[in-house]
């Protein structure tokens, strides 16, 4: 309740005034400020749940409490409530912000809609407000609730109230201690922390609410990517349903045509045996009406009789009676003569008449008796045709039996052909095996034998003497016809003292030697085994030393040569070795040593002395490379040819810039073999040379002067060196230096000389006296290698 303080206000600076309590739904406190259309301002507190605004008219206000005097104050209309309070200083709660007619009845005072705003508002700009009467009603205040005491809120005497602190006096405001004001501070103080802990709890919820909507967007972003994926696994589905569809639609015309087809067939059969059927009832017929045509002649032959019999009886008894009235009429013969003369022709014509007919009836009953008979053979023969069909119906009948019987045979001849075929693939897998082992142990074997034979072997071949060789030399070859290992050479003869001439013989031995006569196939005969041992994996040398014009390019390098004898050989047994599982790729090379220089046989021949190759080793895989030199990938016979014309045409062009270039140089046929078994999976790698030597002529007896002495000191350079490199390896401990590097053809040569390679020379010779001496020094030379002993050979093979 609010107490009027009646204490002098003068002495406070202040002067009293009424103040506006609105208890119950008005929860309304006004503090008059200034003086209003009644000289009295408010301050107002004012709570005021707008929906417990009942009606449109004013009240009065009154308390029986108050010291004041009870007056009737009309309040003023909500629009001039605005006006007032742009001009009070108002103290203004807001707990609601759900009423915008609140909002407007609260004034400028109210700063938002969800902020609680308690604010002493005063309008610096306003001028002092003007109560002005109640124009309208737009909102006019609730009636006072039952029961509720009404306190006046308003002075009536405006000459009571003294005006305090504002623009117009300075004078104090009054201190109140009213316990209602407490009160409603307290009521407020809790009214503003339960909303503030309202506001909390909503900015809470605010908080939850944008989590929970950000969470919500992000499911909905997953939902729409699980649509996405749904609508992606639908339209699959929906391709698949389509094949599905489409496979099952195919399905379903194989099985109508199958079905149609069998239909069809059946509908067949049932037609052929319904023809059958219809055949035999229409014979059945056929024979029944022949029947009854039968029966029809024997009743009509009967019949016939009958007449005849009949006539034959009138015929008497007309006879009877004729002759019984001849008798009768005996008497009137003579009368009757004529008459009965002409009545006996008359009868007697009768007669000749039923006779004819009597004949035409034997006859018709003839003819009828050659149809009878026509009709019982064509009724045999029916028969014979219904017998017949019946047998082609059997036939037929047993025809769709074994028909469908047919396919079971079938079925059955299938799986017994089926049965034979895996036995004979298993005989054949077994037999394939068996091979295998087989060359394994071949090549075992081979690789033994070759070992037992040296891995550097010599061989010997004198070639024969043109025609326009005079003066040959004395070369025998003593075991020509058992072993063929050895030759004999007659030195120059020597004139003793006494006068006598001798001549000494120098016998060479060698694994072969080949007299004149031989030909390049005898001689291929016998290196065949060591070019077998190049496709097994081994890498082989072949070389051919001899003085110039000995025979070495005809042995090796001619159209039925060594080399085009070799790749030959190698094609033929890389296609035997097909069925084994052996795949093999051939790769040629072909390059020349000249004056201690690589030159490359299958390249251009103007690059010849003037491209540089370069030889590179790989000493973990033992190979060698032969870099910027050309490749041929020998997949057929012909490409040798192609390789030996295109190398005899370069050292042709050589030879135009310096003499006999074949003669002063080295050439080497690379042939390298890389088989893989696709059975076994291993794997060989082996290496075919084919070495044309220079002239091994010595250097004083070729007077050479020049470039040409230049080329000959290389040769013998380089030869020296193989018969070192040779030496060495024969010599020398497994590890110990072997001098490959002393020259270009043993560099080249490296792992096809020695250890792990299977090295062949042939010495070749000329049978001219006068070449005889090079002929013995190339003997000695050959004798030597053929002394020497080289270890044993490695296979190039991978697992
Ligand atoms: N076994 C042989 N049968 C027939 N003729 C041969 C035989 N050997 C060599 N000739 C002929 O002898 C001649 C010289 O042979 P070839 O050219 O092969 O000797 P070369 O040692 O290679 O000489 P160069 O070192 O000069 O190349 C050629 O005309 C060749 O046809």
């Amino acid at each position: 309740m609010i107490k009027r303080e009646d204490a002098d206000p003068k002495a406070k600076g202040v002067q009293p005034f009424p103040i506006s309590i609105n208890p119950g739904p008005w929860d309304s406190l006004r503090i008059p400020k200034r003086p209003s259309r009644n000289n009295c301002m408010y301050t107002c507190l004012d709570v005021p749940p707008m929906a417990l605004f009942p009606s449109s008219h004013s009240r009065t206000v009154s308390s029986p409490s108050s010291p004041f005097p009870a007056s009737t104050q009309e309040e003023p209309a909500y629009g001039d409530y605005d006006e007032l309070s742009n001009g009070f200083g108002a103290l203004n709660l807001n707990a609601s912000s759900t009423e915008p007619h609140d909002r407007r009845r609260l004034g400028r005072g109210y700063a938002s809609s969800k902020s609680l705003d308690i604010s002493l508002k005063s309008n610096p700009s306003s001028s002092l407000p003007r109560a002005t009467p109640a124009k309208s009603m737009r909102h006019p205040p609730p009636p006072p609730a039952r029961g509720v005491a009404r306190t006046p809120t308003r002075a009536q005497t405006p000459q009571e109230l003294t005006p305090f602190l504002n623009r117009f006096t300075n004078v104090r405001a009054p201190v109140y201690d009213d316990p209602r004001v407490s009160e409603l501070e307290a009521k407020f103080n809790a009214f503003t922390q339960q909303i503030q802990s309202n506001m909390s709890t909503q900015d809470n919820l605010n908080t939850k609410n944008t989590e929970l909507e950000a969470t919500v967007s992000r499911y909905r972003s997953m939902l729409d990517e699980e649509k996405a994926k749904l609508d992606e696994q639908k339209s699959d589905m929906k391709e698949l349903k389509s094949l599905l569809k489409a496979t099952t639609k195919e399905l379903d015309s194989l099985r109508k045509s199958h079905y149609d087809e069998i239909e069809d067939f059946k509908r067949k059969q049932r037609s052929e045996m319904q023809d059958l059927q219809f055949g035999n009832d229409q014979i059945r017929r056929e024979k029944e009406e022949f029947k009854e045509k039968i029966e029809k002649l024997k009743t009509r032959t009967e019949e016939l009789s009958e007449i005849e019999k009949k006539l034959k009886h009138d015929l008497e008894e007309e006879r009877g009676k004729r002759l019984r009235d001849t008798q009768g009429v005996q008497e009137e013969y003579a009368a009757k003569l004529r008459n009965a003369g002409l009545d006996a022709e008359t009868k007697q014509r009768e007669a000749q008449l039923l006779q004819g007919e009597l004949i035409n009836i034997k006859s018709e009953l003839d003819r009828e008796r050659t149809l009878k008979n026509g009709l019982q053979a064509q009724l045999t023969e029916s028969t014979t045709l219904a017998l017949t069909l019946e047998a082609a119906n059997k036939a037929m009948k047993e025809k769709i039996h074994f028909l469908e019987s047919d396919s079971q045979a079938q079925s059955s001849a299938f799986n017994d052909l089926h049965a034979r075929m895996q036995e004979a693939i298993e005989v054949a897998a077994l037999a394939n095996e068996k091979l295998r082992q087989e060359e394994m142990l071949r090549r075992k074997l081979h690789n033994q034998v070759q070992e037992l034979k040296g891995n550097i072997r010599v061989m010997c071949r004198v070639r024969p003497t043109h025609a326009s060789e005079t003066e040959p030399a004395n070369i025998a070859f003593p075991d020509a016809d058992t072993d063929s290992k050895e030759v004999a050479v007659q030195g120059p003869g020597r004139t003793s003292a006494l006068g006598t001439t001798s001549a000494q013989t120098y016998s060479y031995g060698f694994d072969r030697v080949f007299a004149p006569s031989s030909q390049n196939a005898e001689v291929f005969d016998e290196i065949s085994q060591l070019v077998q041992s190049a496709l097994d994996g081994y890498n082989v040398c072949i070389f051919c030393y001899g003085q110039t014009g000995s025979g070495k390019t005809f042995t090796m390098s001619s159209d039925d040569g060594m080399i085009p004898r070799a790749t030959a050989q190698i094609y033929a047994e890389a296609k035997r070795l097909e069925e084994k599982g052996w795949r093999y790729k051939m790769e040629g090379s072909f390059v020349e040593v000249y004056n201690e220089t690589y030159n490359d046989l299958l390249g251009r021949s103007e690059d010849i002395d003037k491209k540089k190759l370069e030889v590179r080793h790989d000493p973990a895989k033992k190979q060698t490379t032969l870099e910027n030199a050309v490749t041929v990938e020998l997949d057929g016979p012909s490409r040798v040819e192609e390789i030996l014309s295109r190398a005899s045409k370069n050292r042709s062009v050589a030879a135009t810039k310096a003499n006999m270039r074949s003669s002063r140089s080295h050439s080497v046929f690379i042939l390298k073999l890389v088989g893989q078994n696709t059975i076994t999976g291993e794997r060989s790698e082996g290496t075919l040379n084919l070495v044309d030597l220079a002239g091994s002529e010595r250097l004083e007896h070729s007077r050479a002067e020049g470039a040409r002495l230049k080329e000959t000191q290389n040769i013998n350079k380089s030869l020296s060196c193989l018969g070192d490199v040779i030496n060495a390896l024969g010599s020398a401990k497994e590890g110990s230096h072997v001098p490959y590097r002393n020259s270009k053809l043993t560099y080249l040569l490296q792992y096809s000389l020695g250890g792990n390679s299977k090295t062949l020379m042939f010495v070749m010779v000329s049978p001219l006296q006068a070449h005889l001496q090079e002929t013995v020094t190339s003997l000695k030379f050959a004798t030597k290698v053929h002394n020497t002993h080289i270890g044993t050979a490695k296979k190039q093979t991978r697992a």
